[in-house]
């Protein structure tokens, strides 16, 4: 089977007859291309929607057992941030994912401190 994927309709055919340039070819199945063409075809962009709602929904869900802790110790009369264990969180996910790691972690607590 033969599939292709037309990469056309912005970049104009050229009008002297001769083929267009690599931009405006199909990709051909067999080819590096043409597995990554496939692999969205079997849905793989659909398997990511679903990873990113349940990644959405776990960062909802850690923001709100944080809130707990957080609320809990203003209660107790501390303050509602902890510098010594947001660095043992940042360094967990520099450990687990490298430097963008840490990003990811700031990111994070910043959406897990709330109003401060
Ligand atoms: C949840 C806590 O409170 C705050 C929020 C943190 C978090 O979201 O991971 C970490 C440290 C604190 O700044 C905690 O101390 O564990």
């Amino acid at each position: 089977m033969t599939t292709r994927t037309e990469h056309t309709t912005a970049v104009p055919a050229t009008t002297d007859g001769t083929a267009g340039s690599a931009a405006t070819d199909s990709i051909p199945a067999g080819t590096a291309a043409g597995e990554v063409a496939a692999e969205l075809a079997a849905g793989s962009r659909d398997r990511i929607d679903a990873l990113d709602d349940r990644i959405i929904g776990l960062v909802q869900e850690r923001m709100a057992v944080s809130a707990v802790v957080q609320e809990a110790r203003l209660a107790a009369g501390g303050r509602r941030i902890s510098l010594s264990r947001e660095n043992e969180v940042l360094n967990h996910y520099r450990q687990a994912l490298g430097k963008r790691g840490t990003t990811l972690a700031m990111t994070l607590l910043e959406l897990s401190r709330g109003k401060s």
